[in-house]
């Protein structure tokens, strides 16, 4: 031990003489009476302990064959398709003696919805990324004797809790034909308006009267009745085509572009795309002139939307540490986690959830409150994520893709290695890492929502509410002029909402900053020889950050200084780690 240092003053009043029992005394101010009661038990225990055999918990130092590999998979694209609708039937009655009897075509079945559902127990993508298309059922076609076709399947996508949800891009054909409709309605009424001499107020150019669209024969929307030709049929025959339809059930889809933070688990699934409505059965076209119509209208196209879904593990603790540095054993000495443990550089390439169980319904209950909501907490999770290099930040290693899943970490543990150098260099170059990544991730939140004003402003929704709520003349009001119209579709937007359970858009979450985030420090590998001293000024220099004597490694302004520690452990020999959750939970409270 150097002269200059004063250990016993500096070391912290955790489990220090476990491990350096030459400085005993030191740990007696313990913080709570838990972690008294603990310290003291293990205290006695250790006197007279013979030598630790390394390898006797053997599931800390696994051999090779033992490992553990998981599939994960934190980030995918998925392609959905909501059903398309059945077509409408073009039949006739026919019985002993009526030979000719009256149209009696079903109409389409409407096309399966898409849903998701966040839910706990899973903490993969990796089953959706081998899916890169999800199809919702089609809707069945109408039959004779006015029987409907029946409803598309409807395709649920499960997710982990902690998913987020972004569009990609989305191809919706039914507000296509809506864009269409309108702007032919309006055509017609400026026609209306203008009288006789019909001139186009852009273009000033006459107009002729055959130009209207809805009129015009769209032989991609009708059908025919099997055997007849298309040249039996002049388009004057037809009907005009029926306006664009949605079911009701597309009033509850969220407004595109879909961005949703799904944090918590959901009781019950949300809609993301409604099923097109089916075609029309040939009685919808009866008139006095066509009694008997030889067409029905075919079903919608369904909506296509791409999605890219992005995985933020939610834990309680994140260990962040430079590779090798023993936080895939700590996991494992503190949960029941079979992470992989190896004596090498990104042992672990995707990260790992252990869960420290606090109450196990064997004896009395817990008494520890679970934060906000007062319950009994009955245990905490911690996330192992991949070791951060120097420049982790900008992608180099397996950082970046990493580091997300400990910004919704409510407490930090930096994990050094006491055998690999100066343990405050290690302190200082890990949070230089996450600090960066905090500016990275401010960037990436700002550009986001500049791009979302941009899409909003002038921008009508393509998942809009359908203009059939309104009747037709007071919407062509409306809609005529541009703000009024604008500000009445996203008044009614906002009205839509069915049922505010599931087809409520969650709210965007607001993370505050890493560095704010309560933190601190566990020194590995405190059983390797000569790591005292390395260890002495680890604990000086938190001390020091504690008190304002020294800058916070991160350089913010409003970083977390409170309550911290430093808790040399031997996470092989399972020393020194019971003290790990009882500051956990100071923190986590
Ligand atoms: N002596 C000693 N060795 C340890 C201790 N903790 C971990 N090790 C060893 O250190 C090596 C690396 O441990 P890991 O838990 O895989 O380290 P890691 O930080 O998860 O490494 P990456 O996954 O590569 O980032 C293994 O050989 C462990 O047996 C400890 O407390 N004492
Ligand atoms: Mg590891």
């Amino acid at each position: 031990m150097s002269g200059s240092v004063r250990p016993a003053s500096l070391l912290s009043p955790t489990l220090t003489p476990f491990l350096y029992p030459c400085l005993d005394g030191t740990w007696i101010r313990a913080r709570t009476c838990t972690s008294r009661r603990i310290l003291r038990s293990i205290s006695t225990t250790v006197a007279g302990k013979p030598p630790v055999d390394i390898h006797q918990y053997d599931h800390l130092d696994p051999s090779p064959p033992e490992y553990t590999t998981n599939l994960f998979t934190d980030s995918t694209t998925l392609t959905l398709h909501a059903g398309s609708g059945g077509h409408g039937c073009i039949s006739f009655l026919r019985e002993k003696y009526i030979a000719n009897g009256p149209a009696n075509g079903g109409d389409g079945g409407t096309g399966g919805s898409i849903y998701i559902q966040a839910v706990g127990g899973e903490t993969s993508l990796h089953k959706l990324a081998r899916r890169s298309i999800l199809k919702a059922g089609r809707g069945k076609n109408g039959q004779g004797r006015l029987k409907g076709g029946s409803r598309g399947e409807d395709l649920l996508v499960t997710v982990p809790v902690g998913t987020v949800v972004r569009e990609v891009w989305r191809k919706d054909p039914v507000a296509e034909e809506e864009a269409l409709d309108w702007e032919e309605r309006r055509a017609r009424r400026r026609r209306k308006g203008k009288g006789r001499d019909m001139k186009d107020d852009e273009n000033n150019e006459p107009l002729d009267p055959s130009e209207d669209q809805s009129s015009r024969w769209r032989r991609d929307k009708w059908l025919l009745y099997p055997g007849a030709l298309p040249s039996w049929f002049s388009s004057a025959d037809f009907p005009a085509l029926p306006r664009p339809r949605r079911s009701n059930l597309a009033m509850s889809q969220p407004p595109a572009p879909i961005n949703l933070d799904l944090d918590k688990p959901m009781d019950t699934p949300m809609l993301l795309a409604a099923g097109a409505m089916g075609g029309l059965g040939n009685p919808h076209f009866v008139t006095k002139s066509i009694m008997r119509p030889k067409f029905a209208t075919k079903g919608d196209e369904g909506m296509k939307v791409q999605l890219q879904l992005e995985l933020k593990l939610l834990a309680d603790v994140g260990l962040v540490g430079l590779p090798n540095a023993g936080k895939s054993t700590l996991l494992r000495s503190l949960t029941g986690s079979r992470a992989r443990v190896g004596d090498w550089a990104f042992t672990t390439l995707s990260p790992n959830i252990g869960t420290f169980v606090l109450d196990n319904y064997r004896g009395r209950p817990s008494i520890h409150t679970n934060g906000s909501s007062k319950e009994p907490r009955t245990n905490f999770t911690i996330a192992d994520i991949p070791g951060l290099i120097e420049d982790a930040h900008q992608d180099r290693g397996l950082g970046l893709g990493f580091l997300r899943h400990i910004e919704r970490a409510a407490v930090l543990c930096f994990v050094v290695d006491l055998g690999a150098g100066d343990a405050v260099q290690a302190l200082k170059g890990l949070w230089k890492e996450v600090s960066e990544y905090e500016i990275l991730r401010e960037r990436e939140v700002n550009a986001e929502s500049e791009r979302a004003t941009e899409h909003t402003e002038g921008v009508i929704p393509s998942s809009a509410p359908s203009n059939h709520f309104a009747s037709g003349e007071e919407e062509l009001l409306a809609a005529s002029n541009a703000e009024g119209g604008s500000a009445t579709r996203r008044q009614r937007e906002e009205d839509i909402v069915l049922d505010p359970q599931v087809g409520r858009q969650l709210p965007k979450l607001s993370l505050p900053p890493i560095s704010s985030k309560p933190w601190f420090v566990v020194a590995t590998k405190a059983d390797l020889p000569s790591t005292q001293e390395n260890f002495v000024r680890l604990q000086q220099y938190v001390n020091d950050v504690e008190a304002s004597v020294v800058p916070h490694p991160s350089e913010k302004k409003n970083a977390w200084r409170k309550k911290l520690a430093a808790l040399p452990v031997s996470a092989v020999n399972r020393e020194g780690v019971d003290g790990i959750p009882t500051l956990v939970l100071e923190l986590l409270d």
